[in-house]
């Protein structure tokens, strides 16, 4: 869960009067709920992604992530806070030096498991996404579809408590947009809490759920 009250958020050396990328936004979103995250480009989605990421945080106002309020919270905290976290980029950041499972299975060597485990892990969840032929290529070497499942994969893999993502189908096919969607839903049924941000009509049409609506750094409608 997450709550945001009257958060703005400015990036370092923007000019001022262009706005903020987020202005007074306050939302909050239980333990285990699905929301859409949607709006035009610019609107701020990524901004607010990138604040519940702990990847930024807000210029003011206050955050809490998964119990935590986080403005005031030391970086050791932080970092744990954010090994509950998953994120799928818009531009998937896997690392390129790294084999498709060494990427996948980061999260779950950031907690420590035993490797035989993790082995399992990542085998699993590779073969749900449909590469697991692939783990041992390298991300360059893959389509940008295979990339963003990838990026999937190593979002879920450690089953977060908040999963965050960006444009996640953007690359993908209608067949595995609906297996991810469905993905979604039944991590939802098990706590997890998620925010997808999109410009998918047709997905956000057949898949209603609740949405927070930006426009101009503002939220529009929540609900
Ligand atoms: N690194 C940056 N430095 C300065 N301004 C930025 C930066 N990234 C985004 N912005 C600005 O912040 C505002 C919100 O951008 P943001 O990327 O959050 O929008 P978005 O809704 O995710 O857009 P899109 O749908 O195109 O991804 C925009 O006005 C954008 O120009």
């Amino acid at each position: 869960m997450f709550r945001l009250h009257d958060v703005s958020y400015l990036y370092p050396g923007r000019d001022t009067h262009k706005g903020a990328a987020l202005s007074h936004v306050s939302v909050a979103v239980a333990q285990g709920e699905f929301r859409w995250l949607l709006g035009p480009s610019g609107a701020g989605k990524s901004s607010l992604l990138r604040i519940l990421a702990l990847d930024a945080q807000a210029s003011s106002g206050m955050v809490e992530v998964l119990g935590v309020p986080v403005m005031q919270a030391r970086r050791g905290v932080i970092a744990r806070l954010r090994q509950r976290i998953g994120v799928v980029y818009q531009d998937f950041r896997l690392l390129d030096d790294l084999s498709v499972f060494d990427n996948v299975a980061l999260p779950l060597r950031l907690q420590m498991r035993p490797e035989s485990e993790i082995r399992h892990e990542v085998n699993a969840i590779m073969k749900w996404v449909g590469l697991g032929s692939r783990i041992d290529a390298l991300p360059p070497q893959l389509s940008g579809g295979e990339q963003q499942r990838v990026a999937i994969a190593r979002a879920v893999i450690h089953r977060p408590a908040l999963l965050l993502a960006d444009e996640p189908t953007n690359a993908l096919d209608d067949r595995q947009a609906t297996r991810l969607m469905n993905m979604f839903h039944r991590l939802a049924e098990l706590g997890t809490t998620i925010i997808v941000a999109t410009h998918n009509d047709a997905l956000v049409r057949k898949y209603p759920a609740h949405a927070i609506d930006l426009m101009q750094g503002h939220l529009v409608q929540e609900g």
